[in-house]
């Protein structure tokens, strides 16, 4: 058994608008043995899933580029981020999550993918926790043109790049998205694209 130091948790609404924001109030015992009172605003959007997807024939992945306003809000020039593809989970399983955002996003109907990490978005403030994948495409798996869903104003340019090039943008620092960074990562570490690699 964990040994569970918070009690009293105490939850106020501050807003359902679109997703839940909380207001938690409650006891915690610190190591020095003293409880004390905390307070903490907790974001609530649910779980999310993200992928990286590549073809080792043609030394590619597929990324996405897509307007996201907080990082406009915070240093983000035009406020365009180059992503891997990913949602939110919406109550269903991340596997059946991220097959749905493939298509919906880039187009391609995946036949398989692989979990390799999952881990806390942003721990100090959302609940949220994000399941990585990772997935190969061929071109004969394309359905459609991808571009996410236009009754959500979803406006997603699906770049597909040379694995040099995405790694290049990773270390020039043209690409600043946490997730796309780890999964591009765990590609480099695990020689992903070698023909020789599963
Ligand atoms: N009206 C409205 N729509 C919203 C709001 N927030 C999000 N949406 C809509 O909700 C949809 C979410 O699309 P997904 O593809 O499921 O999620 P995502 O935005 O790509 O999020 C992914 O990346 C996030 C990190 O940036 C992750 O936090 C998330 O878990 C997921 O992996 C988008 O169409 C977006 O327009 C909001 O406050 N108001
Ligand atoms: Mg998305």
């Amino acid at each position: 058994m964990k040994d569970i130091r918070v009690k009293d948790i105490n939850t106020q609404l501050l807003s359902d608008n679109y997703y839940v924001l909380n207001k938690l109030t409650f006891k915690y015992l610190m190591r020095n043995g003293e409880w004390v009172t905390q307070m903490r605003e907790v974001y609530d959007r649910g779980d999310g899933a993200g992928i990286l997807l590549y073809n080792k024939a043609k030394q590619t992945v597929i990324l996405t580029k897509q307007f996201r306003m907080p990082t406009f809000m915070n240093d983000n020039e035009d406020g365009y981020l180059v992503e891997i593809c990913a949602g939110m989970l919406d109550k269903d399983h991340p596997e059946a999550c991220i097959i749905r955002e493939t298509e919906e996003e880039v187009g391609y109907r995946l036949k398989g993918v692989k979990k390799v990490y999952e881990a806390y978005s942003s721990p100090g403030v959302m609940t949220e926790k994000m399941h990585f994948f990772i997935g190969e495409y061929t071109d004969d798996m394309k359905v459609n043109e991808g571009g996410g869903l236009e009754s959500e104003h979803e406006d997603i340019e699906v770049l597909e790049l040379p694995f040099s090039e995405a790694i290049d943008m990773l270390h020039t620092g043209k690409i600043q998205d946490t997730r796309t960074i780890v999964l591009l990562q765990y590609a480099i570490i695990h020689n992903l694209l070698n023909a020789q690699n599963n």
